[in-house]
């Protein structure tokens, strides 16, 4: 049954519980948004006044060889990560035409009948493996954000392969394969940018979870008024996203650039073959804040829904995470106390977002 849309029990009840997701908010018709959705002023940014992103991708495949090109690429993304702690890259070896059949198979996800989704509601899922959702933490927002999801998580072949939806579980497999690999070599460049050489088993630590979600953003009545997700960072070591074509990322600068100001937005247009690959929390704690876990937000659209696959690469959940040796001894000063990483992830997902703050938990405060 339609909810009544004055009620914002009635729409949470509808939109949260039953599992139809804002998707079936939007199919039961609406034309302005309930009043569970509207985000305080503060939490609105100014798009038309957001600055554009306009560095070329960064081409990976000129990391393979050893000469100027690799060192070329290697300080583009040391840059990128010390500044914005976004950027785009090319050639990262996931096949393209995956890229292409991923988003045709994640919207015909979305357009299932709720029933068909909703049977990965938390509560009712037939595996801890697989979530589908709305928002972040809905019981515990202002407000809702205007997204629908679906979360996997990564343990083993079998297990995925057993456990995520049917129907675009290998490809799900495929690009996550693919982009551990890439992700390796950014974690090389941008450790041995800080003195440290990697090892196999500290890559293996520091890449030992892994999450996939597929975001479903539907189109949205009033805009100005909502947002697809609500200002934070990632708290993993990389993001990897893939964004369709409408765009609707924006990134918060942390210091001036030769782009804008600290404090600025900047929107992440959609780029032709391109994947996001943005800095988490543990490489800002592990480099002593050397690379930025930028914070970042979702907008809505009133003309196109939006699609987007991150790949969340997490340290194994027992993993020390700490400012590196090698960059405390050259800064004379750790940043950032030691988090065990479930632990920091636990108090995340026991909250709604809230920008840094789970980060500035973490730092050590001056004397
Ligand atoms: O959909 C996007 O572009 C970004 C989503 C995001 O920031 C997240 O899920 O952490
Ligand atoms: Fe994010």
């Amino acid at each position: 049954m339609a909810p009544n849309l004055e009620d914002r029990n009635s729409v949470f009840e509808f939109v949260v519980r039953q599992g139809n997701g804002v998707k079936g908010l939007v199919d039961s018709g609406l034309s302005t948004v309930p009043e569970a959705f509207v985000q305080p002023p503060e939490e609105r940014i100014d798009k038309e006044n957001a600055i554009k992103y306009d560095l070329p991708p960064i081409d990976l495949s000129k990391l393979d060889g050893h000469g100027p090109d690799h060192d070329e690429v290697a300080n583009q993304i040391v840059r990128a990560a010390e500044t914005l702690g976004f950027f785009q890259v090319v050639n990262h070896g996931v096949p393209l035409h995956l890229l292409e059949s991923l988003k045709v198979s994640a919207h015909e996800f979305f357009s299932l009948p709720p029933q068909r989704k909703a049977v990965y509601l938390a509560d009712v899922s037939p595996s801890p493996l697989v979530k589908y959702g709305t928002s972040f933490i809905p019981e515990k927002e202002k407000a809702l954000g205007w997204k629908d999801y679906i979360l996997m998580q990564y343990t083993n072949d079998d297990e995925a392969l057993q456990h995520w939806p049917q129907e675009i579980k290998e490809m799900l497999l495929e690009y996550l394969r693919s982009s551990i690999g890439m992700v390796k070599k950014l974690l090389q460049v941008s450790l041995g940018n800080l003195g440290v050489k990697p090892d196999d088993s500290m890559i293996d630590v520091l890449i030992g979870k892994k999450m996939l979600s597929m975001i479903f953003y539907p189109i949205c009545p009033n805009p100005d008024l909502t947002l697809g997700v609500g200002r934070h960072s990632d708290i993993d070591t990389f993001t990897v996203l893939l964004q369709d074509e409408v765009g609707g990322l924006y990134v918060k600068m942390e210091q001036d650039t030769g782009y804008g100001k600290k404090g600025d937005w900047m929107h992440i247009p959609p780029t032709p073959n391109a994947l996001v690959i943005n800095v988490g929390d543990m490489l800002q704690i592990l480099s002593n804040g050397k690379y930025k876990s930028a914070e970042h937000i979702v907008c809505t659209s009133s003309t196109n829904s939006r699609l987007s696959i991150p790949i969340f690469i997490m340290p194994r959940e027992t993993a020390k995470i700490a400012p590196l040796p090698q960059v405390v001894e050259k800064d004379g000063i750790a940043v950032y106390r030691e988090v065990v990483y479930v632990d920091y992830m636990n108090k995340v997902f026991a909250n709604a977002l809230d920008g840094k703050r789970p980060l500035d938990f973490a730092k050590i405060s001056p004397a």
